[in-house]
């Protein structure tokens, strides 16, 4: 409901507020600019500098020095903050993902080498199993099944091992219960207190993933489906009660994935608590973006600024995407 009565037409004539560039410029209600951006980077233990993922046409698999780069590329752009996303060597996967809290692993040599180029910019990283593990699951197994419980150590020191290589944001997509509790507990234990967790809150099982688990190498591995752990998208008051247990146990700022067909949960998560609420525009979203624009259905420049603006408009503080170096030069 309106808390007012609009003027009938001739009175009311909407079109006089779109009428020239200076106007709507004048009265737009929301905006997108370069620090609404976090950029995934997708990076490998491999040789090569930069490996192009073949379903997502303008992404590479970075080692560590490209990665260094590509955060100072996104300094100089303004983009406050980069995640890092890993594909390892499938020789080190193993049941537990032991490769995901080695302190010496890919991760760990991503943010020191990022720190080191442009230390003004934010890390984060994921904190789940399914990148290191030879089952694709973000927790540990008990039979065939995703076992909660045993998960929860293994996150937690994931977790640590990232702040302690200099991490300033770890972001929990596992889904499991009470995964930020633990994270919270182990970060305090250990004297990181001020690390920030951001936490995957309503994370929601999707095909929209495929072209991602493609990038790091979890797609062939994966066991089953991700179905008793990530949400039903039938649901959407059940992300309002995610979201209050990770706050309640100590979350900074949460996130909605994916993004562009759960706006609907972003509105409602951003007016509902008020907190700091990031969506993901993921790999399914980007690739199938990129497949219209290489065959000229789409226009880039307009359709990429649409879609980000529409997650602000929606609610959102801020949007991870792979596009966010292209939309920073749009709005640059
Ligand atoms: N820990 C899993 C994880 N972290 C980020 C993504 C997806 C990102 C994307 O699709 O861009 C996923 C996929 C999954 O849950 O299988
Ligand atoms: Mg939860």
């Amino acid at each position: 409901m309106l808390p007012y009565q609009p003027a009938p037409f001739p009175l009311a004539r909407p079109r006089r507020l779109r009428s020239s560039p200076w106007v709507r410029r004048l009265v737009a209600e929301t905006t997108l600019t370069p620090a609404d951006l976090i950029w995934p980077l997708i990076v490998h233990d491999g040789t090569e500098d930069r490996v192009p993922v073949a379903s997502m046409p303008g992404v590479f698999r970075l080692s560590p020095k490209a990665a260094a780069s590509a955060a100072v590329e996104a300094r100089d752009l303004g983009i406050p903050m980069v995640a890092l996303f890993p594909n390892v060597d499938g020789a080190i996967k193993d049941a537990v993902g032991t490769g995901a809290t080695d302190p010496d692993g890919l991760i760990p040599d991503c943010i020191k080498a990022i720190k080191d180029a442009a230390p003004e910019i934010g890390v984060m990283t994921d904190v789940a199993l399914d990148c290191y593990t030879d089952h694709g699951h973000d927790g540990v197994m008990e039979g065939d099944r995703i076992a909660n419980d045993a998960s929860l150590d293994r996150l937690a020191e994931q977790a640590f091992i990232h702040a302690h290589a200099g991490a300033d944001v770890v972001a929990p997509s596992d889904m499991m219960d009470g995964r930020i509790q633990a994270v919270r507990e182990a970060l305090e234990a250990n004297g990181f207190q001020d690390t920030l967790i951001l936490s995957y809150a309503a994370k929601f099982a999707s095909a929209f993933y495929g072209p991602y688990r493609d990038a790091v190498g979890s797609s062939a591995m994966l066991k089953g489906d991700k179905k008793t752990y990530q949400m039903d998208y039938a649901n959407s008051d059940e992300a309002l009660k995610e979201v209050a247990m990770d706050l309640s146990e100590g979350a900074d700022a949460v996130m909605v994935k994916p993004g562009m067909p759960y706006l609907d949960i972003v509105r409602r998560v951003s007016e509902t608590f008020r907190v700091p609420t990031f969506a993901y525009q993921v790999s399914g979203e980007y690739s199938m973006m990129q497949a219209s624009i290489a065959n000229g259905w789409l226009d880039q420049d307009r359709a990429i600024l649409e879609t980000l603006h529409g997650f602000k408009r929606a609610g959102c503080a801020g949007v991870l995407t792979y596009f966010a170096p292209q939309a920073a030069r749009l709005l640059g």
